[in-house]
């Protein structure tokens, strides 16, 4: 049986290079005053996922908030997923493109009010390979950039606006083969993204279409660097030239890499270079705290 009163609050302690003091003294604050019993874990970035796993499932918490970057958030999704706990995130990550896809507030006071409140929504989830994904993950230019983010000495937007220019030089094109429902594409690329949602933490807006609850994921395949679409993207135009993007809304995709292998992020997270990845759309996968 669930405890009513029961909440888990995850922290990433480095996440967004922020100290987490204030977050966690304002959560002890709120979950007293509403007759909550507060746990806390701390993700150390080793085998945190099964350790959520088994914390939840020992503790019965109804709710567990996240503090910490998309990445993080992505990750205790997929901990608490198939277990009747609503979630709550507090934006404190560099970025934060999922909390602005939710239109949560910035402010810790806010995001707390709402991480304690009574609105939900179901979200889907898009699992790729072995990964899940509950906002943006890409094959080509941007994960690229994610690579060199984390593997570079700066966090925050400048590390991101650092690291822009070295990725820029080091990117090559690539064929790209995907199969879906309405057919086949191949053609050259720049990035394929697998978009759950509409926007980049940075916010840019790269796909118009994005709706976290759908039933749908979009796949937007950008085929050369092309400045005249990229301010259409950014002023939220959707009548694109189909030779340099390309947008389809589906359930399910395989893409084939098919002349090297290519860089691979997930919500953020770097996870090497792949030569196929598959795909499919999770409905209804967590429940989420929104204003
Ligand atoms: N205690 C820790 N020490 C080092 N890495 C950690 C720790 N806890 C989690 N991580 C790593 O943090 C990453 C997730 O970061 P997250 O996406 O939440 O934040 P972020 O916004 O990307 O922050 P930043 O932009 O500063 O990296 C994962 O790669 C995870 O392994």
């Amino acid at each position: 049986m669930f405890s009513e009163r029961k909440v888990l609050l995850v922290v990433n302690p480095i996440s967004g290079n922020k100290d987490k003091q204030e977050i966690l003294l304002k959560v002890a604050a709120r979950a007293e005053e509403d007759d909550y019993v507060l746990s806390i874990f701390s993700t150390t970035g080793i085998d945190d996922l099964n350790e959520i796993r088994e914390l939840v499932k020992n503790l019965c918490p109804s709710r567990v908030l996240v503090a910490g970057g998309d990445g993080t958030i992505s990750m205790v999704a997929e901990a608490v997923q198939g277990q009747e706990v609503i979630f709550g995130i507090i934006p404190a990550g560099s970025a934060n493109g999922l909390s602005a896809d939710f239109g949560l507030p910035v402010s810790i006071d806010e995001s707390i009010e709402v991480a304690f409140g009574e609105n939900s929504v179901h979200i889907d989830a898009v699992k790729i390979n072995e990964d899940i994904s509950l906002h943006l993950s890409d094959i080509g230019l941007n994960a690229l950039l994610v690579k060199n983010y984390e593997s570079g000495d700066t966090r925050g937007k400048l590390g991101y606006a650092l690291e822009m220019f070295k990725t820029l030089n080091e990117h090559e094109n690539f064929q790209v083969r995907i199969t879906t429902d309405q057919g086949i594409i191949e053609t050259e690329a720049l990035v394929v993204i697998i978009a759950n949602a509409k926007k980049y933490g940075t916010g840019i807006s790269i796909n118009p279409f994005g709706d976290m609850s759908d039933g749908k994921f979009e796949l937007v395949i950008a085929k050369k660097i092309d400045f005249i679409e990229t301010a259409k993207f950014l002023t939220g135009n959707t009548e694109f030239n189909h030779d340099v993007m390309e947008f389809l809304s589906v359930e399910k995709a395989k893409i084939e890499c098919l002349d090297r292998e290519v860089y691979f992020q997930v919500d953020g997270e770097y996870k090497g270079l792949v030569r196929c990845v598959e795909a499919e759309i999770l409905k209804n996968y967590v429940t989420v705290l929104v204003p």
